[in-house]
């Protein structure tokens, strides 16, 4: 594996987006009382930190100097009172603008997975799983922290500086030009640094970008690296990404610690200004030294607010880049187009459920399919076949040649370009996706189980299904080995199944699909042989399956092939061949030639 190229690039993007803002504020709306206090608290704030530094003039000035020490500890005891009211207050607006970031990150969350969860599959094709996770994850993070920066409260921080600039001003004129004579240097410092790392930081998200998707693939194909003795090269190639993304740190780190001196200095620099200047004052007697402490302290608060201005600039430019990629994936076209009408009318409905809920088998229509993955490179090529309620149809065929794609149509995970599928007579198009596929079981290939318990992984949770689950695994046959383990139906899945052989993932996989007792049946058969045992169960499990349900089955084991009512070859998106196993082998056409070289033992 050799990760080389930008995995995921990152936009450096404007500071303020006023489309998205308006967009992003929609989330934001519900919480706007909890911001109203923090805006209410914004002068308070700024007025108990102008006003330290003012009384510690007059303490000096009014009580120090003069000797006059009476009225000192009321301003002690005012000056105390300020710094508790500063931080009382710092701690209601940190805490709510944080509570407030936190409830916006989960609504976004949650509304962005339940947007995933209906995108196409043709979606899921085109996209890596890696940056769906990060877009739910770090995308949303970097949301978090526009609260947890205080961009609210940048208006509190325009506040302060604008408070002790007019201070500054009015107690001294020249000796506050002197002071801010070091201003345009800091500005420029502030923001050209942080515009620097920032380029350097594109860098370093690209670099982890990488290292995560090849320790994402590096991991999950562990035992593929172990089994052909590939660690060392797994290792070096680790170790170059590894490399190539600690030194796209190293500027972010630099910038960073030449930004921080560079401020420190500036503002020593700006205190050894007041100081000469300053002390020439006090000499002309034209400053009080009550002025020259407070003006030293105003110069220490008005630093700080400009360098977390530049972070501020920074945070918002990362997060108007998090939320175009939110709201591009939010924007992304969902698959379903629900039908104006029912799939069963009311009374009909009403009707089956009088019967007794069970439907009678569904018969399915394919009728001229054309489709195409991409473009026009068409896998089903005018591909029609009619399944009749309850029959049993094996598809057969060389690798390639569309069978797959023909179940997954059926189920709608992909839109056919040209022709028609339908149900019963009612084309799949007219039904909502729910009632279509609660009409089709699916049985895959490599059946996916997730971390619960069995029972769960049978009903996967849906309160119908869990009534069936023991029956479920009755009818095919799994009940057996399952009430062998320690726990029965409660024995915990592991790694999607890894504490099970494949045989009895299968079998966990056919009660799931009896438990939820579709009309209609997609088996995918797996390709891989079991052991003649499993073999045998499988076999077993399978009839109590399609007992009672018109099948679709992939075939690839002779057997099922041979009990199937009928058999179609899809030969290069077309239908070849169609009928029973006796028919077509005497017919010593494509069927009999597959059967001489896949099936005959
Ligand atoms: N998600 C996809 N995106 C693009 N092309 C695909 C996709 N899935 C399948 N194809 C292509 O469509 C063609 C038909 O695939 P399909 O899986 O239907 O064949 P199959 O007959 O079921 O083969 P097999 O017997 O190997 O399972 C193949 O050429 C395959 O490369």
């Amino acid at each position: 594996m050799h990760f080389g190229g930008i995995y995921e690039d990152e936009v450096v993007g404007k500071m303020y987006d006023r489309k998205l803002m308006r967009r992003f504020v929609r989330y934001i709306a519900p919480y706007r009382r909890l911001i109203w206090v923090v805006l209410v608290m914004l002068p308070i704030m700024a007025v108990t930190k102008l006003a330290q530094p003012w009384l510690l003039k007059s303490a000096i000035d009014n009580h120090i100097v003069t000797g006059k020490l009476e009225g000192l500890p009321l301003l002690a005891a005012g000056f105390l009172g300020l710094i508790f009211a500063e931080s009382a207050v710092t701690f209601v607006e940190v805490y709510l603008l944080q509570y407030v970031g936190q409830k916006v990150m989960y609504d976004i969350r949650i509304e962005l997975f339940a947007h995933i969860q209906r995108l196409s599959a043709r979606f899921f094709d085109q996209t890596p799983v890696g940056s769906l996770v990060s877009r739910l994850t770090s995308d949303i993070e970097v949301l978090g922290e526009m609260f947890a920066a205080g961009i609210v409260t940048i208006v509190g921080d325009v506040m302060v500086l604008a408070g002790i600039v007019g201070i500054m001003l009015w107690m001294n004129v020249k000796l506050s030009l002197v002071t801010f004579s070091v201003l345009p240097l800091l500005i420029w410092v502030a923001f050209t640094f942080r515009n620097w790392m920032r380029v350097a930081f594109r860098q370093v998200r690209a670099r982890l970008g990488n290292l995560s998707a090849f320790l994402a693939e590096s991991l999950g194909g562990m035992m593929v690296v172990q089994l052909f003795n590939r660690e060392r090269d797994e290792a070096r190639e680790f170790r170059r990404l590894n490399e190539s993304y600690r030194d796209a740190n190293l500027p972010v780190i630099t910038w960073d610690a030449a930004l921080y001196a560079v401020v420190e200095s500036l503002s020593s620099v700006a205190v050894a200004l007041i100081i000469w200047y300053g002390g020439g004052e006090i000499v002309k007697e034209t400053l009080s030294f009550g002025a020259l402490v407070a003006f030293i302290q105003y110069i220490e608060r008005f630093f700080s607010p400009i360098r977390d201005l530049s972070a501020k600039y920074s945070v918002m430019q990362g997060a108007m880049a998090s939320l175009e990629r939110i709201f591009g994936l939010l924007d992304k076209k969902e698959e379903e187009q629900e039908p104006a009408r029912l799939l069963v009318s009311p009374p009909q409905a009403a009707a089956v459920a009088a019967a007794g809920g069970r439907r009678t088998p569904g018969s399915i229509s394919f009728s001229d399919l054309w489709f195409a993955y991409h473009n026009e490179d068409y896998v089903l090529k005018g591909f029609s076949l009619e399944v009749k309620s309850g029959e049993k149809v094996a598809l057969v065929g060389e690798t390639g040649g569309g069978k797959t794609t023909v179940t997954r149509l059926l189920s709608r995970l992909y839109e056919i370009n040209r022709g028609c599928i339908s149900i019963d007579g009612t084309d799949i198009r007219e039904m909502s996706l729910k009632s279509l596929r609660s009409r089709i079981g699916v049985v895959l290939q490599d059946p996916y189980l997730f971390t619960g318990t069995i029972a769960y992984n049978i009903s996967l949770g849906d309160p119908e299904a869990a009534k069936r689950v023991e029956r479920a695994a009755a009818v095919v046959g799994a009940d057996r080995f399952i009430r062998q383990l320690p726990k029965g139906f409660d024995e915990e899945v592991r790694e999607r199944g890894g504490n099970f052989s494949a045989g009895e993932r299968q079998l966990i996989s056919f009660a799931r699909a009896v438990a939820f007792d579709p009309e209609i049946l997609v088996l995918d058969e797996a390709t891989a042989s079991v052991d003649p045992a499993s073999e045998r169960l499988i076999q077993q499990g399978l009839e109590g399956l399609m007992e009672g349900r018109t099948t679709l089955v992939v075939a690839h084991r002779l057997s099922t092939i041979r009990d199937a009512d009928r058999i179609v070859v899809i030969h290069r998106g077309e239908k070849a061949e169609e009928g029973t196993h006796a028919e077509l082998l005497a017919a010593k056409g494509l069927y009999y030639r597959l059967y001489q070289l896949q099936f005959k033992e």
